[in-house]
């Protein structure tokens, strides 16, 4: 009772309060909640900053590199959810600032798009003053489209010249799309006399692997999604029409594959030109009707030619005229609506329309037979190089043993040149890596360039986004090790081979990561990467510089490489013929990369010489890019020539393999230059026989006046697993050492300037195998023109 009294005496009080000092109260509690709110923001503000922490490394300049949206990776298939984990590249990394990752799809779209229509076909030709052009490209990769392409070229340049409208046509050209440059064509018609106009023939068989083509149809599809381009960019040419080549016996429907790159081509066609499709889309099946289809299609592309040299043009509105509206996937992702055009026809009635002759012009049914729903899903992952691919084929036989899908490892020729006794590489001149120890391996075998040196052209998956069936890191690294130990055990009987070499060699201390491809493609590389030094063997990664947000995340590795091709803007473009029409911006932000980098890992720029395309005129601009990025260590290698027919068609033949005296006057030229500007680089060794000359930062890897361009390895891995005081890896990063920490033993005497860089302990052989005099191994320059075509790539 004495309680309840109390409480009620209480609540009457607490009642007057609140009466008394209501307004009070009430301002005190909202400035509370506002207060409480503030702060909360503010930590939040707070918590985000620290998300990219300052670089652990002592990096001198705070220089920050921009990573654009569009150079972030997307499109990175997974094949088990185990690697779904850990996207390495969307992190960011020390001195790079990430923008936010941009939306998961498969269009590069870089701003608002105007207009959104396609304009309607209109045709700028005069018959009376105007000339055309035919174009004919085609695309091969065993050589059936290649061999069609130069039949219609014949018959094509026959027909022009005799029939009535010869006047109006210039002779036929044939091209191939693995050796031309997109950009030349694809965005706008090419350039030529005010009065000549182009029409294009495109012939493309269909792979279910990846093919060049990929790379093309992508190319096609970012042209026309780029907003700084005309949306019907190619709007200029007199009119286009695509040829298919399949196979019906792998691929019976279309629904199940047939052509359906082909079907790709001429639907981006058809958007780029604003709909000037000539003639349809033929098809021919390799096995049984290819000839008849093509010879069918030809004819109605003559008969096409005809009109529009008669001033009759294309026929607007008609159906096979090129309305761009005409496949099931060609508005998927465009938002457009296509309400005022004059014929969206659903392609699912094309067929039926044809069949009922509800339209008055006839459907050549035989060429474009689409009609149900797709059941096979044309963006499912393929496999970059599947084994029953051509790519594969090829890799196999040149002694390439392939990983997975889209990794490979191969033993090169100084590996068993040192199992023999008979000399290493110049990594093991310059670095202290003998050649019996090193493994070279690739995690992904596509890369986003078309080098003119590389031997893979025609046959090499590229493109410029990862879009393949992915493999696990570790399956990667179990695949690549055992694969090299094989080949290595497979030494065993050859004669010469030096028993305690090849019982070192059976434990692999080094992985040169650069093959052919490009390794940080593989969207896991940080987790490969991480294994290898978990068993503590050393990394050189070389990249092609056209991957920034990619290699802003990459882990420190035991030197790091960028591939400098060439010393300005329009020199990589003749060079490298890259995919990314931003290349050069590209390249630039791993420069800057490399600069943020440069005290947490070597870095090495990576110059491969090729006479007549990058090495005349350009000294002064090497120099700039050092001068940029500050590598530890410049390469200097002339070009190894692959002697391919692609090598050839690409401009390349022995006349572009400079003479190593060539390579060491364009050094010595580098040199002064750089010791110009103040900044102090020396020739820190060489290698004669790999035409291979090594620039080094005096201030950084010189001792007491004596090179020390060596690695300590054992030193390496301390610092990395923290074993050595105030040293480790934190989230990936170097903390509390530096490459001056894990410098080796002084360059040894016989690897210096002017030695020729041959270990005097190894066995100098001519080409059959014979030992070689002192006198003898001053080759001629002849002999080390043969030794430089033997001398491999890195
Ligand atoms: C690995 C491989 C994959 C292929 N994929 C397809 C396909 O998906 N659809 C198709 O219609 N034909 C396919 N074909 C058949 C080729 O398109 C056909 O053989 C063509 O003629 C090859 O042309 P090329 O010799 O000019 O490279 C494939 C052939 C190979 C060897
Ligand atoms: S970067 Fe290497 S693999 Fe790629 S195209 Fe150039 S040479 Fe070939």
């Amino acid at each position: 009772m004495a309680m309840s009294n109390t409480a009620e005496k209480l609540f009457t009080e607490l009642l007057a309060i609140w009466h008394t000092h209501r307004a009070s109260l009430l301002v005190v509690a909202v400035s509370l909640a506002l207060l409480a709110r503030f702060t909360t923001q503010f930590r939040n503000a707070r918590e985000k900053v620290s998300v990219s922490p300052a670089p652990a490394s002592p990096i001198d300049e705070k220089k920050t590199v921009q990573l654009r949206p569009e150079w972030l990776p997307e499109n990175t298939t997974i094949v088990t959810p185990a690697l779904n984990v850990d996207n390495h590249a969307e992190d960011d990394a020390s001195a790079v600032v990430a923008l936010p990752k941009r939306k998961r799809t498969p269009k590069t779209v870089k701003g608002k798009k105007t207009p959104k229509k396609a304009p309607k076909p209109a045709i700028d030709y005069n018959h009376t003053t105007d000339k055309i052009q035919p174009l004919i490209f085609f695309q091969s990769v065993t050589g059936t489209t290649e061999r069609r392409a130069k039949q219609v070229v014949e018959l094509l340049t026959a027909w022009t010249t005799g029939c009535d409208q010869s006047a109006s046509f210039l002779k036929p050209q044939l091209l191939d799309l693995s050796d031309i440059d997109y950009d030349d064509y694809f965005i706008s018609a090419p350039k030529a006399e005010e009065n000549t106009k182009f029409f294009y023939l495109i012939l493309a068989p269909t792979y279910n692997i990846d093919t060049l083509l990929d790379a093309f149809i992508e190319n096609l599809s970012e042209t026309h999604n780029d907003f700084r381009i005309d949306t019907a960019s190619l709007g200029g040419l007199v009119g286009y029409s695509v040829f298919g080549f399949g196979d019906k016996e792998g691929w019976p429907t279309e629904e199940e594959g047939f052509c359906t790159q082909a079907k790709q081509v001429d639907k981006w066609m058809a958007r780029l030109t604003g709909r000037k499709r000539a003639y349809p889309l033929g098809m021919g099946d390799v096995k049984t009707d290819a000839e008849d289809r093509l010879t069918e299609w030809r004819l109605g592309v003559q008969e096409a030619l005809v009109e529009i040299a008669e001033g009759r043009g294309l026929g607007e509105g008609v159906l096979g005229s090129g309305d761009a509206m005409e496949s099931d996937e060609e508005d998927v992702d465009d938002g457009d609506s296509g309400e005022d055009t004059p014929r969206v026809d659903d392609v699912e009635d094309l067929g039926g329309m044809a069949n009922t002759n509800t339209t008055t012009t006839p459907i050549p049914v035989d060429f474009t037979t689409y009609k149900g729903k797709a059941k096979v899903n044309p963006n499912a992952p393929k496999e970059m190089v599947p084994t029953t691919s051509p790519t594969h084929a090829a890799l196999t036989k040149q002694g390439y043993s392939i990983i997975g899908s889209h990794s490979g490892v191969k033993i090169c020729r100084w590996t068993k040149s040192a199992l023999r006794g008979r000399g290493s590489c110049y990594k093991y001149s310059f670095y202290g890596i003998a050649s019996h120890l090193c493994m070279e391996a690739t995690p992904s075998l596509s890369c986003s360039n078309k080098c003119v040196f590389c031997w893979r052209h025609g046959t090499n998956p590229v493109g410029t986004t990862w879009r393949w069936v992915t493999d696990a890191p570790d399956v990667i690294f179990d695949g690549i090790t055992a694969a090299h130990y094989k080949k290595i055990k497979m030494m065993k009987g050859v004669p010469g081979v030096r028993a305690e070499r090849f019982a070192e060699a059976m434990r692999i201390r080094h992985c040169a990561l650069s093959l052919v491809g490009e390794p940080i493609f593989y969207p896991h590389i940080n987790e490969l990467l991480q294994i290898m030094h978990a068993n503590r063997i050393s990394t050189f990664l070389v990249c092609n510089a056209q991957h920034p947000a990619q290699l802003a995340s990459l882990v420190p590795v035991t030197q790091l490489y960028v591939s400098i091709d060439a010393s300005n803007k329009e020199s990589l473009r003749k060079v490298d013929r890259p995919l990314h029409r931003d290349y050069w911006e590209r390249f630039c932000a791993c420069l800057d990369i490399l600069r943020a980098r440069r005290f947490e890992q070597r870095t090495v720029f990576r110059l491969t010489l090729v006479k007549g395309f990058n090495m005349e005129e350009e000294v002064k601009g090497y120099a700039d890019l050092v001068e940029r990025a500050l590598p530890c260590f410049v390469e200097v290698k002339g070009v190894t020539y692959c002697g391919t027919s692609a090598a050839g068609s690409a401009g390349l033949t022995m006349q572009n393999v400079p003479f190593y005296e060539e390579v060491a006057e364009f050094v010595t030229l580098l040199e002064t230059e750089l010791n110009s500007r103040g900044l102090y680089y020396g020739i820190g060794a060489e290698h004669a026989h790999s035409c291979c000359i090594l620039l080094a930062d005096s201030n950084r890897f010189k001792r007491e006046g004596r090179w020390a361009t060596r690695i300590d390895f054992e030193r390496f891995f301390d610092l990395y697993e923290g074993k050595v005081e105030g040293t480790r890896m934190e989230n990936g990063k170097v903390v509390g050492w530096k490459p001056e920490d894990y410098i080796g033993p002084d360059t040894p005497e016989w690897a210096l300037w002017g030695n020729k860089g041959f270990d005097p302990r190894d066995q100098r052989v001519d080409r059959k195998g014979r030992p070689k005099t002192e006198e003898e191994a001053k080759a001629s320059p002849k002999e080390r023109a043969a030794a430089r075509q033997a001398a491999l790539e890195f």
